[in-house]
């Protein structure tokens, strides 16, 4: 569970500081939220305040997950960071490491100090998405499909209790796109996307649109996507 109260975020502009995201109340629940909007809405900003990449100018986001004490992305961003995953629009911004399964096993460096566990769940993450085959390749090599892939299996094999997507499918062609779509859909974990693509944003539990930096429609799928069509 996310919530935010309050949260503003305002950024330093040569002409003052312009407001991104004007105070904004929510308690996000369900266990798929999308958010949809136009460029330069706001979308990503509300995506990043929920793992802390951005941190709120006012107001508070805190988090809530498996009974734990809730953490503040002020406060306690390294916890932050580990209970909330995200995925960038470019998996090529995730993937630093040569090959597969090494970029996988940085990412558990934390969950395994013992370099032989590591290397076994990375490898079981890699099988879990179907991509273990590609395990020695090189990172460079793979297609966008299974860069996307292997950037959320890098960042699931760490098993965060929430995951946000910003914009996933966006560089993805309609067959990568919907594998993608599908297997985040399919995620045991709560799961945030932010995403152009309304089909996609129409599967979810309940959808935010956000214009201008707000929140001006948060409610069923469908009739958020309606809105915004109504509104574009
Ligand atoms: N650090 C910053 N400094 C100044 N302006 C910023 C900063 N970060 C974002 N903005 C501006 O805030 C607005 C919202 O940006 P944001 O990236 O959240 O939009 P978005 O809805 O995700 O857009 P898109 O769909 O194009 O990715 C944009 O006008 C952007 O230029």
């Amino acid at each position: 569970m996310i919530e935010l109260r309050g949260a503003t975020v305002t950024a330093p502009t040569s002409s003052g500081a312009v407001t991104i995201l004007h105070p904004t109340d929510l308690t996000l629940g369900e266990p798929r939220i999308s958010i949809i909007g136009g460029n330069g809405s706001g979308k990503s900003t509300l995506a990043r305040l929920c793992n802390g990449l951005v941190e709120p100018s006012a107001g508070s986001v805190t988090i809530t997950a498996s009974g734990d004490p809730a953490l503040d992305t002020r406060r306690d961003g390294p916890a932050v960071r580990r209970k909330v995953g995200f995925v960038f629009t470019d998996p090529s911004a995730q993937l630093i490491m040569p090959t597969v399964v090494e970029d996988v096993s940085l990412s558990l460096r934390r969950a395994h100090r013992d370099p032989v566990a590591r290397q076994a769940a990375a490898l079981a993450a890699l099988e879990r998405f179907g991509i273990d085959r590609l395990a020695d390749h090189s990172v460079h090599t793979l297609s966008g499909g299974q860069k996307q892939l292997l950037a959320i299996a890098s960042v699931l094999a760490t098993d965060p209790a929430i995951l946000v997507a910003d914009e996933p499918t966006t560089l993805l062609d309609l067959r990568n796109s919907r594998a993608i779509g599908d297997l985040l859909m399919s995620l045991p974990q709560q799961v945030i996307i932010v995403t152009h693509d309304l089909e996609l944003a129409a599967r979810a539990d309940r959808t935010l649109v956000v214009e201008d930096g707000r929140v001006v429609f948060d409610g069923p799928a469908e009739a958020a996507v309606a809105h915004y069509r109504a509104h574009a």
